[in-house]
């Protein structure tokens, strides 16, 4: 097993949070180009840049190893937080890997973060970095020349995948998996963070807009978040397409009246309340799903919310609920194995834990949905996948890749 890469080590710093009314402006807007890192949602929550400390983690402790790395880091700081709020303080931002055992999961704690929530602005500074807000720098030129390539699988490929996940679904073997699929990007001049960051969050307001060490998207799903004993998620799992006019209504009439697509959000709720509640002394779940609609998309969603009991820290409860069944499949194990066998790719962080946590364990962890990561080229890879049950067809889940991708291709070709 890889043991885990500290790449740089606490070190004894000052950490300052002052509350400013100068950071009225887009959150987003505030991202440098290099080494920006965000989750914001409706314009508030958190960016930063800088990198005070980072840590690289993989193997069967990756997590136990990061909270512990975590705390000596803060027990090592002299922190100034008159604020005392979610967010306030120094703040861990972290990638997690969709398998943390086999691949490498980063945290970055920023030098600068500025945050905002119900409308209320502050500034963190760690060590020497100045408090000092960038302009919004205006970007020039406009989307860069693009050129598309298939990722692993071509489409033929991906649905004879398909096909073989329904016929092990139809022996018995499992009762769903979730197979992905990756597209290469390739961009010149090469791209620009900062311009994706601001179309997605512009395009996908109820969404989180996050952005950790070259992985970028605007995700709609909540893994956990924790604020003080309260916890709470949202489930998504079935997905419709948008139409024009009338036929949009009757899209989603037809997805909240899919037996199939209730089946499949049924196990995805199912997994999570089954790996949450021994943490709780309460939990509650409504019985029937909602509808989320996005600029591409539609899913039926279940917002769970918790009380905690015990100790467990917000990385040790991220570990014990990730993967659920929107990402991975029924049972987990089954459909782990089958994915490896079938995706042909490394999904590397996609589809894993993706948010912040702060010095109190308060925090956000989403899943890494529709994303992409930066190639070293100034290119892209994207990810979309899609949960497969009895009865599912390969077309229809090709298209369904298709219409998430689409949601980082139109923040690509804008
Ligand atoms: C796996 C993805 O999305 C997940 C799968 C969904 C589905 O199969 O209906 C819906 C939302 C997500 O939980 C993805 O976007 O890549």
């Amino acid at each position: 097993m890889p043991a885990p890469a500290l790449t740089s080590r606490p070190a004894a710093a000052r950490t300052v949070t002052t509350v400013r009314s100068d950071t009225a402006g887009e959150l987003l807007d505030l991202v440098p180009a290099r080494a920006g890192l965000s989750w914001v949602r409706r314009g508030e929550g958190l960016v930063g840049w800088g990198e005070a400390a980072r840590l690289e983690v993989s193997g069967p402790s990756a997590l136990a190893d990061a909270a512990a790395w975590w705390d000596e880091y803060t027990a090592g700081l002299d922190v100034a937080d008159d604020l005392a709020v979610a967010g306030s303080g120094p703040v861990l931002f972290g990638s997690i890997a969709f398998d943390p055992v086999a691949a490498t999961s980063v945290f970055v704690v920023p030098e600068v973060v500025v945050g905002r929530r119900d409308g209320v602005g502050w500034i963190t500074t760690v060590g020497a970095a100045p408090a000092e807000l960038p302009l919004p720098a205006p970007l020039d030129g406009g989307a860069p020349r693009l050129r598309y390539a298939d990722g692993a699988l071509d489409p033929a490929t991906w649905c004879a995948a398909v096909d073989a996940a329904v016929a092990r679904i139809d022996a018995g073997d499992l009762e769903k998996v979730v197979l992905a699929r990756d597209l290469l990007v390739s961009a010149e001049p090469a791209l620009d963070p900062r311009r994706l960051l601001r179309r997605l969050g512009a395009r996908f307001p109820d969404c989180w807009t996050f952005a950790v060490d070259g992985l970028l998207g605007a995700t709609p799903e909540l893994l956990l978040r924790r604020t003080g004993r309260q916890l709470s998620s949202r489930v998504l799992a079935g997905t419709a397409a948008r139409g024009a006019g009338a036929e949009d209504d009757r899209l989603a009439a037809a997805l909240l009246g899919s037996t199939k697509d209730r089946a499949e959000h049924t196990l995805a709720v199912d997994s999570l309340v089954r790996a949450l509640e021994p943490y709780c002394s309460r939990l509650t779940a409504p019985a029937e799903p909602e509808l989320l609609t996005l600029a591409n998309v539609r899913h039926l969603a279940t917002d769970v919310v918790g009380t905690q009991r015990g100790t467990a820290g917000l990385l040790e409860l991220v570990g014990a609920v990730h993967p659920t069944a929107a990402v991975c499949g029924t049972p987990t194990p089954d459909a782990a194995a089958l994915i490896r066998e079938l995706e042909g790719m490394d999904r590397g962080r996609y589809a894993g834990p993706v948010g912040w946590m702060d010095a109190r364990g308060d925090g956000e962890f989403g899943l890494a949905l529709r994303c992409a990561e930066l190639t070293p080229d100034g290119g892209a890879r994207l990810f979309a996948g899609c949960g497969i049950v009895a009865g599912s067809e390969p077309a229809a889940e090709l298209a369904e890749t298709q219409a998430k991708f689409a949601a980082f291709q139109n923040a690509l070709e804008g």
